[in-house]
């Protein structure tokens, strides 16, 4: 059989387990991200070190392995070039159409309110400190301010005066991706609770898995547990949106759409066209997991099941500052927390150098309720110190 190659840009933790997940079943994994030693690239067979947004550099490297697949892995890629490959014949997960609409949250949010009616907050574009005053009034205040390439939180804040509108433009310009000035001003939404809805696209349909509650703190995750428990009419409605946006987008593979839950209603946000960091509790609470799913659905296998194994939780596993020579302690204290009959797991990414509040690896557990699993998964992070020797 032909051994089939995959070409991750990107190579982050996500990126780790995926490859994880596609050598178990025999793939030859390509990884490539801007640094070496990421975490992807400590598994895979072969990996080049560039920044995703070099269009020379990202088409020699797909020329020169020739992939079966190239597999984004993060947002910030030249989507134009991958358009390119597209068209002349190279496969990319799920489509290039998915990458380059995610990639900025003004393509997406078009996309999902405008073409696909779904509901989501009310939101303006700006491109001043002006319009973004002009932009606030329109979706009124609190509103939410984030750039449109941007992602876990950057450059994000909430508003409550016009006068922190203002701030809140020039924090979004300075912690913005790209040169081009624009954010999103939304509406803010006072909701319940929010979910990640991992959907599956593969040969054979649209498949679910059981919603991921989580929270977040800086406009990035804390803690994700599954299953959330959510009225019954929201998940169906959820479902129903995101089947639609997968089969809008195109190709196969997962992609973890997020919602606001407001009493029965599901408010669209938005989504990534690959592995969800919400959804890295899936590598406890659930057979096959989001990056086995991904893998499967990329080379066509058949997922005759998702099995939900109980109540879990994720917790995050944060670095304190910046530093190139540390070391993690409580590792052991971690582990021996699932002493209780339910299992407590960890994943340390191994990214060579720490930033403040940097994602350095994740705890895992079950307990009885995901509320217990929660706690416990918390615990276990709790345990888990990173020691910095310079
Ligand atoms: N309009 C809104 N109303 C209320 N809360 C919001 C709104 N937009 C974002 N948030 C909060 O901020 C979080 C991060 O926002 P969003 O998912 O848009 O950013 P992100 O940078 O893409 O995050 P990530 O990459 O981690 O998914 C949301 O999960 C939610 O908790
Ligand atoms: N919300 C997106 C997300 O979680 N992406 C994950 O974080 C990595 C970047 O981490 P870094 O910023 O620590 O290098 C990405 O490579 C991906 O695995
Ligand atoms: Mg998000």
């Amino acid at each position: 059989m032909h051994i089939a190659s995959l070409m991750l840009l990107g190579s982050g933790e996500l990126g780790r387990e995926l490859t994880i997940a596609a050598k178990r079943l025999g793939c030859r994994v390509i990884a490539c991200d801007r640094y070496a030693n990421a975490p992807a690239m400590q598994m895979a067979d072969a990996f080049e070190v560039f920044p995703m947004l070099d269009r020379a550099a990202l088409r020699a490297a797909v020329e020169k392995h020739r992939p079966d697949a190239i597999v984004p892995e993060i947002e910030a890629i030249d989507t134009a070039t991958l358009a390119d490959l597209e068209s002349e014949g190279w496969r990319v997960i799920p489509s290039a159409k998915a990458v380059q609409l995610t990639m900025n949250r003004d393509g997406i949010r078009d996309f999902a309110a405008r073409e696909l009616g779904l509901a989501t907050s009310q939101y303006r574009f700006a491109e001043s400190r002006e319009e973004a005053v002009a932009a606030a009034e329109a979706v009124g205040l609190p509103c939410v301010i984030k750039p449109v390439m941007s992602s876990s939180g950057k450059g994000q804040s909430t508003a409550t005066t016009f006068a922190e509108v203002e701030q809140a433009w020039d924090y979004a310009v300075e912690k913005m991706r790209g040169d081009r000035p624009r954010i999103i001003v939304e509406e803010f939404i006072r909701f319940d609770s929010e979910i990640t809805l991992l959907t599956v696209s593969t040969r054979d349909g649209v498949l679910y898995c059981a919603p991921i509650g989580h929270r977040q703190e800086l406009g990035d995750y804390r803690e994700s547990w599954q299953p959330a428990h959510v009225p019954k009419a929201s998940l169906v409605s959820a479902q129903e949106q995101s089947k639609r946006v997968v089969e809008a987008l195109g190709g196969h593979g997962i992609f973890g759409v997020e919602f606001f839950i407001r009493g029965e209603e599901a408010i669209f946000s938005e989504l990534s066209p690959r592995p969800h960091d919400t959804g890295m509790v899936t590598l406890i609470s659930q057979y096959p997991n989001e990056f086995e799913l991904h893998v499967r659905a990329i080379l066509g296998l058949p997922i005759p099941a998702i099995e939900v194994t109980g109540p879990s939780a994720s917790a995050v596993i944060l670095a304190s500052k910046e530093s190139d020579e540390f070391g993690y302690e409580g590792i052991g204290e971690a582990l021996a927390l699932g002493d209780t009959g339910k299992p407590v797991d960890l994943r340390i990414f191994a990214k060579p150098k720490t930033l403040k509040n940097r994602r350095m690896g994740v705890a895992l557990a079950r307990g009885s309720t995901v509320e217990e699993a929660v706690e416990r998964a918390k615990a276990a992070a709790a345990k888990v110190a990173i020691r910095y020797t310079d």
